[in-house]
């Protein structure tokens, strides 16, 4: 009778538990074994390491033995085991969770089983069809703290104030009806997949587009269609390079040869990033072609290499073929980083259109869903809706990999459609190139024949009269022709500064979404994803650890990633848990030591508008008290800190009292918003 308990649960669990949760952890499963002992069911599940296991038993382990027991009618005891040492090492679920902690990376006295990111909250179940009908095609997603993340970076750590959040509401309905959609929906649909585990091999995702980006001369017309264009399709040589590439090769080449590039490369990327981002907008008040830009560090992020204002060598350099993962988790690492493109990876005829940034290159996950979901709608319907959609978020969140996707999308579509991607600095030098020359029938030709524009960092037109001008133009002509324009930006429409309102109002009037910083799981599946992209046998484990690490954006997971495989490559080691620590050893102790709960306080405190001494105090207000939970949260999250010394450092409270609240942010982080993303400022700040 209770052969089948087993499947019977799991299709319980499946329809119970969200689709991301149950994909991630329980569907991988192998079968488990039921014996019926007595009055009393046992089932023995076998995980496949020491860490799934843990986790299993301290956020699934009640829940299956409760469901097992409805179905079997009577108490069912799940015994959990780690693959291949089940005898050794049954973990019932019905003990308590130990103190130490899943990862043996994690800090020795998390003795709380449930770290701030639970796993699978907010799943990736809403499909494009389930999203709810609105009255309008406008939408917008917490820009409270992109906005604040905007004031903070122009401020240079500036601790921005919380913001409203508006409710993305938009009725995507029509995408059911086409076919173009299905299709891609088919392809969401195995990228999904993807995060149970079924990973597919796909190439590396490097950001050439703007390995191709003029340093100051503006270039030929970037209009890409299918056919071949007139523009060099090639960069011969690195002479030749950053400068004059106008229809440079979407070419992984240049990406740096990455290695030594991303040994030195630190996590600071995003940051370095954002610096770049304010030292320009603080640049010009006036239209003038941006300086060379300043040199992004590579090796961390394969993305934006070009920015750099020497152009990157080409290396040819023959790759040889990634080794299969190894049959064990631990089994010795690909020790090759490709440095230039798969051979078959079309180049130039597709002009700035990386073709590798692809909605099947794409992870999704709950921070994409909206966005993702949005772009797979204007490539089904260019034109319609949702014209402009507007993309903001953070550095290194996938903005620009999701407006390529789109590019790539629409052309795989229809071929002959005239789309272009640029950054907004390209357009600003073009702008400048043709009044100079007195060319406004050029620059109109080609910007408002288009049928799809794509274009990124719309926040760099700040002060930038004439190039407003000039995009306010496009802007109307594009959309009067029912031409599609996707926008990305660094933060959301009525955020940006310098920007003349009418060409605001006009971004924030079709959709405007929020990119989030990746959940725990799209990190691990990012990870794992890329890591089998570079031909790297990459253990579950370490993806978890360098996941829980490396936080801040999908371009530090990156560069974390490529850090690891190439100190595994150095030193002729496999990658484990003790080589990623050493790898990251750097970038983990200055997570460690630049954050102290005094520096929390501070922080939290400032942008609260809370006193310090109410940190310690015993008033309950919620305005102090909630604050005062979201310190405790962040002080058990970022620093060694246990509970007992934080309840110390909190004005002598219980270490009861800070697990509630560490428990209680932790839980609101994934079903609120704003919430999220006024912690991920606050993370940002304190990291530096
Ligand atoms: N969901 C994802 N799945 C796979 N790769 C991703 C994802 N999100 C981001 N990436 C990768 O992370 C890197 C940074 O992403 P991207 O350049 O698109 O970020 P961005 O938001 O445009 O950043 P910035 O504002 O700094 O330009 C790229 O290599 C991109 O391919």
């Amino acid at each position: 009778m209770q052969t089948d308990l087993w499947d019977r649960g799991l299709e319980r669990l499946a329809a119970e538990l969200p689709q991301q949760q149950f994909n991630t952890w329980i569907r991988p499963l192998p079968p488990a074994d039921v014996t019926v002992d007595g009055a009393a069911v046992r089932v023995d599940l076998c995980a496949p390491n020491r860490f799934k296991r843990d986790w299993l038993r301290s956020q699934f382990g009640e829940r299956i033995e409760r469901t097992l027991s409805e179905i079997a009618g009577m108490p069912v005891r799940l015994e959990l085991h780690i693959a291949g040492a089940r005898e050794a090492a049954p973990a019932s679920a019905t003990v308590p969770a130990p103190a130490s902690p899943p990862l043996p990376a994690g800090p020795p006295e998390r003795a709380d089983p449930a770290p701030a990111e639970t796993p699978g909250h907010d799943p990736v179940q809403m499909s494009m069809l389930d999203l709810p009908p609105a009255g309008g095609a406008r939408g917008a997603a917490t820009p409270a703290a992109s906005g604040a993340r905007a004031r903070t970076r122009a401020g240079a750590r500036k601790v921005a104030e919380p913001a409203t959040p508006l409710v993305l509401a938009a009725d995507l309905s029509p995408l059911a009806e086409s076919p173009a959609l299905a299709r891609l929906a088919a392809d969401a649909a195995a990228a999904a997949s993807f995060i149970s585990g079924r990973l597919d091999a796909t190439p590396p995702a490097p950001r050439p587009d703007r390995a191709s980006e003029p340093a100051v001369e503006p270039t030929r017309p970037i209009e890409v269609t299918a056919k071949p264009v007139a523009a060099p399709a090639v960069v011969a040589s690195p002479a030749a390079g950053a400068a004059t590439a106008s229809a440079a090769p979407v070419n992984a080449s240049a990406r740096p040869t990455d290695v030594l590039g991303a040994i030195s490369a630190s996590a600071a990327l995003a940051k370095a990033s954002a610096a770049v981002a304010s030292r320009r907008r603080r640049a010009g008040a006036e239209d003038s072609p941006s300086p060379a830009p300043v040199p992004a560090p590579t090796g961390s992020s394969s993305a934006s290499p070009a920015r750099a204002a020497a152009p990157a060598p080409i290396v040819a350099r023959q790759v040889p073929p990634a080794p299969a993962p190894g049959a064990s988790g631990l089994a010795a690492p690909a020790l090759v980083i490709p440095t230039v493109p798969p051979p078959s990876a079309p180049t130039s005829t597709r002009g700035r259109i990386n073709p590798l940034l692809t909605f099947d290159t794409l992870v999704p996950g709950r921070a994409n869903q909206m966005a993702r979901t949005a772009a797979l709608h204007v490539v089904g319907s260019p034109g319609g809706m949702y014209n402009p959609l507007f993309l903001y978020g953070g550095v290194g969140l996938g903005k620009t990999h999701l407006i390529h996707a789109v590019g790539n999308a629409m052309l795989k579509e229809k071929q002959d459609a005239r789309v272009l991607y640029l950054h907004a600095e390209q357009f600003i030098s073009d702008v400048v190139r043709n009044y100079q020359r007195k060319t406004f029938d050029e620059l109109k030709a080609k910007y408002h024949s288009l049928d799809l524009l794509l274009i990124d960092d719309v926040q760099f037109f700040a002060g930038k009269d004439r190039t407003q001008e000039e995009f306010f133009n496009a802007f109307e002509a594009l959309v009067s022709k029912r031409a599609h324009i996707v926008m990305t930006s660094d933060t959301y429409p009525k955020g940006l500064v310098d920007i003349d309102e009418r060409l605001t109002s006009r971004f924030d009037s079709g959709l405007t979404v929020a990119i989030e910083p990746p959940e725990l799981e799209m990190r691990v599946a990012i990870l794992m994803k890329k890591a089998e992209a570079e031909g790297c046998a990459m253990p579950e484990e370490v993806a978890f650890f360098i996941a829980k690490n490396v936080r801040a954006n999908v371009r530090e997971l990156e560069g974390a990633l490529r850090k690891v495989v190439a100190y595994s490559r150095f030193s002729h080691k496999v990658i484990n848990i003790a080589l990623t620590r050493e790898a990251l050893k750097d970038l983990l102790s200055i997570q460690n030591r630049q954050i102290s709960v005094e520096n929390i306080q501070k922080t939290v405190g400032d942008f609260y508008k809370v006193k310090i001494a109410d940190m310690y105090s015993k008033k309950r207000p919620a305005s102090i008290a909630r604050p005062r939970q979201i310190a405790m949260y962040l002080a058990k999250e970022m620093t060694q800190k246990s509970l007992p010394e934080i309840g110390e450092l909190f004005g002598g409270r219980d270490h009861t009292t800070v697990l509630y609240a560490v428990r209680k942010i932790a839980e609101e982080r994934h079903k609120n918003t704003e919430l999220n993303q006024q912690l991920h400022v606050l993370e940002q700040t304190l990291k530096g």
